[in-house]
């Protein structure tokens, strides 16, 4: 264990830190030094009481370290003392992909140290890395913060706390690839393969996906378009698709599938890394249908990858809508081995008529959704994330009118482009 923790911490030294005291206030960026520095007042913030605990999940699998993660989060979130708060921390090499280490601070603002029974407690319970930072003022006036990590092997170890400048990008888009968005089906397909163990389910989505992909038709001949409906939830996706079904005399398709339908609840349970492999093979296996279906008649799909770009990168990009990459970076490229439709339109609708449908429509929403309504900040993520997705990028349709006349609106969009004839012309 002390070895882990000691190349973790090791890793740590190298690295800047990052912790965003809210979603609204500029984050606190600082690093380890072996040198003091004058400079640390800015940093007073963080330190409550003067101490403040970095605890992360020790484990070196990446299936177990995203799972601890969570556990730990939701652990120190229950079990929070009285005047304590618990912060998400990043530490980061900047603009070094995957180089992301995340875990927590628990800032102590009580004169307690409850803090300290806490973390004494977690260590007890299972692999918990901990380093305590102290914040002193020195008789010459200056502030010294300093990290000391509890693991014996390092206890003698003192670094000092220095500010760090903010870096070019927001680092939590540097561990997007391959841990919140997947842009080859095996890179997703690996993730749920490392899952089989813990998680049974994982065995009978694999082998959905590898009879989807038995099945699937690569002829590369003649395709009817394939639309896909885009949208938060409750912008008339469904409505329009079931229209545009019998309009069009197409085939309706939805990403998840159906055949895992049964799965997602429990895949929606877990940590983004195993819940965002799950969406992507979803896709793949939509994609497979897709490419069948599309032989013989137009295709019309209810949400496909932008649903599962836009949400896992509007989940990962922490803080402001600001700190999503911009248009053109990586993160938004269609990934290369999956069947691209010939239209994507993305249904957009007021926040408040979005909420007049959410309330009528009355089913249980996702948690995620759950997130949508408390969480304005998340929604304008997802729908800016939507936006800056390209090839092929959505085109963003009014859906606020009534039902029929934004069936009209997309019918006349798909047949301008397609010269499809509707249903009752044919
Ligand atoms: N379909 C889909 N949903 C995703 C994905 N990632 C996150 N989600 C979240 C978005 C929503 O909270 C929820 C949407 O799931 P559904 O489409 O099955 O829900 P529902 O049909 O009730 O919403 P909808 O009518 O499609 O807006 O799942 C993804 O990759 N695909
Ligand atoms: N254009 C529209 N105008 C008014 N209400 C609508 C419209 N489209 C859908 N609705 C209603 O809004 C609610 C959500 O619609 P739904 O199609 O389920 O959205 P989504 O599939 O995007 O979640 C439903 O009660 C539906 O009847």
């Amino acid at each position: 264990m002390a070895s882990r923790s000691l190349s973790r911490l090791a890793q740590w030294c190298s690295r800047v830190f990052m912790v965003e005291i809210n979603q609204k206030t500029e984050p606190i960026y600082f690093s380890l030094s072996s040198k003091p520095s004058a400079h640390n007042t800015e940093l007073g913030a963080l330190f409550g009481n003067g101490k403040l605990f970095s605890v992360y999940a020790l484990c070196d699998d990446r299936i177990q370290s995203a799972r601890s993660h969570a556990q730990l989060k939701n652990t120190l979130a229950e079990n929070l003392p009285p005047g304590c708060e618990l912060l998400d921390s990043a530490a980061f090499l900047p603009d070094i992909k995957s180089s992301l280490i995340k875990g927590f601070f628990l800032q102590d603002n009580s004169a307690l140290s409850s803090a300290e029974r806490a973390v004494t407690q977690l260590q007890e319970k299972g692999p918990v890395g901990l380093c305590v930072f102290t914040y002193t003022r020195e008789e010459n006036g200056q502030y010294l913060c300093s990290a000391v990590a509890e693991e014996p092997a390092e206890r003698e170890r003192k670094y000092y706390v220095i500010p760090a400048p903010a870096p070019q990008r927001h680092p939590s888009a540097l561990n997007i690839r391959n841990s919140d968005v997947f842009y080859q089906m095996e890179d997703a397909y690996k993730v749920l393969q490392e899952c089989c163990d813990i998680i049974p389910e994982s065995k009978a989505v694999l082998e959905l996906v590898t009879e989807q992909q038995l099945q699937s038709n690569n002829s590369h001949d003649k395709r009817f378009p394939v639309v896909v409906i885009e949208g938060l939830d409750a912008t008339g996706k469904t409505t329009l698709t079931c229209s545009l079904q019998k309009a069009l005399g197409a085939v309706l398709l939805k990403s998840p599938p159906h055949c895992l339908a049964r799965f997602r609840q429990h895949f929606d349970a877990e940590p983004p890394l195993i819940r965002r492999a799950f969406y992507a093979l979803g896709n793949y296996i939509t994609a497979a249908q897709i490419a069948r279906e599309s032989s013989h008649a137009p295709v019309i799909v209810d949400r496909y990858w932008h649903s599962t770009a836009a949400y896992a990168i509007a989940t990962a990009v922490s803080g402001r809508e600001e700190n999503l990459p911009a248009v053109g970076s990586e993160i938004y490229e269609w990934p290369s081995d999956l069947l691209r439709p010939s239209l994507v339109l993305l249904l957009s609708v007021s926040p408040e008529e979005r909420l007049r449908r959410l309330t009528h429509r009355g089913l249980d929403k996702t948690e995620e959704e759950s997130q949508l309504e408390i969480n304005h900040l998340f929604r304008h993520k997802v729908d800016e994330a939507y936006k800056k997705i390209q090839n092929p990028a959505c085109i963003v349709v009014d859906a606020s009118p009534s039902p029929e006349h934004v069936l009209q609106q997309v019918l006349y969009l798909i047949r301008s482009k397609y010269n499809l004839q509707t249903q009752d012309h044919q």
